[in-house]
């Protein structure tokens, strides 16, 4: 039997790309494009199993809602979530009117941005200094990158865990922000640049070495494999499934 999907944001960039994908793969039905202005409603999703939503930070949040109450899993690749975001979503789905629903929510879906993320966690507890630059295209609406702030958190976490403390930093001037945005305490440096399409680099540094880690998606075409894997996947797993390493036992 096949999966029947909606794709919400279906005009945008990853959303169009997305229709494209769910309609050649294997076992994945293309039942309902929703944009802007379209209602989510179990009439416009269209007998849709699971719905992926690529819109926007501002509205994401408020589709997955009404995505649950229409009785749909969803998988989620936009990005602006919060630790409060999150929260209300899995307070939603423990509701009894909301039993046997999943979410799947990544910041990333690309295999090697996936891997740059684990990677950086791990090496993270080694290095006195880590920082991450994502470059992306300039229509992009947000920074830091979705990506960007999960791996920044990632290393974080390790560095916590392992006991160190800030990274060494003796600027003491920097009225226009050159050092970017923190994140746990992590700088995170954003460029936007016409030809780019989404790239990410973890810099860690020690006396006398540097590790690089970096992830480029040419194209579009790099998310699709974990968009459709996610799809395949979110009906097994109830309640809500932040990231796609979750999904790839790493
Ligand atoms: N998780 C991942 O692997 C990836 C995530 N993204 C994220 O996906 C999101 C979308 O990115 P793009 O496709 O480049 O943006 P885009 O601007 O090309 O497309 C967004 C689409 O959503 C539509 N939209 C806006 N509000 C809507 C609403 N309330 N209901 C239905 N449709 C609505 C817009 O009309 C537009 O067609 C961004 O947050 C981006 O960061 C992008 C690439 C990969
Ligand atoms: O807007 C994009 O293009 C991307 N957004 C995601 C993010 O913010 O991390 C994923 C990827 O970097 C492309």
């Amino acid at each position: 039997m096949s999966i029947a999907v909606a794709v919400v944001g279906a005009a945008g960039r990853m959303g169009s790309t997305v229709c494209q994908a769910v309609q050649d793969a294997d076992g994945l039905e293309l039942v309902a494009r929703l944009d802007i202005g379209d209602t989510v409603s179990a009439d416009t999703l269209n007998g849709a199993d699971v719905a992926v939503d690529f819109t926007h930070p501002s509205t994401t949040e408020d589709n997955v809602h009404a995505l649950i109450d229409a009785g749909v899993d969803v998988v989620v690749g936009t990005t602006g979530w919060t630790d409060e975001s999150y929260e209300r979503v899995r307070e939603h789905l423990a509701r009894p009117e909301a039993a046997g629903r999943s979410v799947i929510i990544a910041p990333n879906f690309a295999l090697s941005a996936v891997l740059t993320m684990s990677f950086a966690a791990k090496a993270a507890r080694y290095f006195e200094s880590a920082e991450v630059i994502e470059l992306h295209h300039p229509n992009k609406v947000d920074a830091p990158s979705g990506t960007a702030i999960a791996t920044a958190r990632g290393i974080a976490a390790a560095r916590a865990e392992a006991g160190l403390g800030p990274v060494p930093d003796a600027t003491e001037t920097d009225p226009d922000g050159a050092r970017g945005a923190v994140v746990d305490g992590v700088h995170v440096h954003a460029v936007r640049l016409r030809g780019l399409t989404a790239h990410e680099e973890v810099v860690l540094g020690n006396p006398g070495e540097q590790l690089t880690i970096r992830t480029d998606s040419f194209d579009r075409a790099s998310f699709m494999p974990g968009v459709v894997l996610a799809v395949r996947e979110v009906g097994g797993r109830e309640g809500l499934t932040i990231g796609l390493d979750r999904l790839l036992d790493l």
